[in-house]
């Protein structure tokens, strides 16, 4: 079986006396959508926030692409291609879909582009800016204000957004969070299309679309992992059932 992509080892938070993610192992293999479910309060923003680098574990190791990336900061683990999708406040709204965009891929490739001269430099952002927005079906409202996007647009534009720094895995927090049914099918149709070109690990609340998209399935209770498994087999996984006794998502 290949390497594991993300191999997160005995990971750990706590906030005074509240242990937040503890003792957290698992494997995230290259290609797999692995998705990371649990009750609320669970622990799994704070564990994605752990992953990306927004904040520091106090205990454990973080290896991604065979590299210990537990001290390093969130930019240098972006430049290694583990990136998260911002949430919509890093959206520029006065600026268009595509120019949000190719700001990401510029930021991506640095001071290279400062070497063609201003139309190629526009064509060189455009292009792949352009087919991230594609890709996430959002090619038809390049030219539109970020602002003027609906709620479900923006989030097709922010993964967009997360796809221009040319990541080897893509964190997603909620993907489908306050998205209508329409646009939340949307969503799931763009993390369909993903699937398999790129590394994802999903947190989201919508068990349809978990467990429709999903490779294998982590469950997270009171922060630790209480199964790692195929969709079908984390359905009736008994632990899984009875951790999910009471709340509104059944499993
Ligand atoms: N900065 C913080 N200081 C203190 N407690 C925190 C902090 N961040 C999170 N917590 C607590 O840690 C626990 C887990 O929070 P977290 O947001 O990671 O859970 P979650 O599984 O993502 O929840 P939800 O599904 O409701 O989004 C909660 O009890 C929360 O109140």
């Amino acid at each position: 079986m290949a390497e594991p992509l993300l191999e997160l080892r005995n990971l750990r938070k706590a906030y005074g006396a509240l242990t937040v993610t503890d003792d957290v192992s698992l494997s995230v293999r290259p290609g797999e959508l692995h998705a990371v479910i649990g009750p609320n309060g669970a622990g799994k923003t704070t564990l994605i926030h752990q992953i990306s680098g927004m904040l520091s574990s106090d205990s454990g190791q973080i290896l991604f692409d065979g590299e210990n990336v537990t001290h390093l900061s969130m930019p240098q683990r972006v430049r290694r291609g583990l990136a998260r999708s911002f949430q919509i406040t890093s959206i520029l709204p006065g600026f268009s879909a595509l120019e949000n965009v190719a700001l990401a891929v510029q930021a991506r490739h640095g001071s290279s582009f400062r070497l063609f001269g201003n139309a190629a430099q526009e064509r060189a952002l455009n292009e792949p800016a352009m087919q991230h927005l594609n890709t996430v079906g959002l090619g038809g409202r390049a030219s539109i204000p970020a602002g003027l996007l609906s709620h479900g647009e923006k989030r097709q534009l922010e993964l967009a957004i997360a796809l221009a720094t040319e990541p080897k895995l893509l964190l997603l927090d909620e993907p489908l969070a306050g998205t209508g049914h329409d646009e939340s099918l949307r969503v799931v149709e763009t993390l369909r299309r993903l699937k398999g070109r790129i590394t994802i690990v999903l947190i989201e609340h919508d068990m349809d679309a978990v467990f429709s998209l999903a490779d294998r399935v982590s469950v997270l209770v009171y922060g630790r992992v209480i199964a790692t498994d195929t969709p079908e087999n984390v359905r009736m996984n008994e632990d899984v059932r009875t951790a999910y006794l009471g709340e509104e998502e059944t499993v």
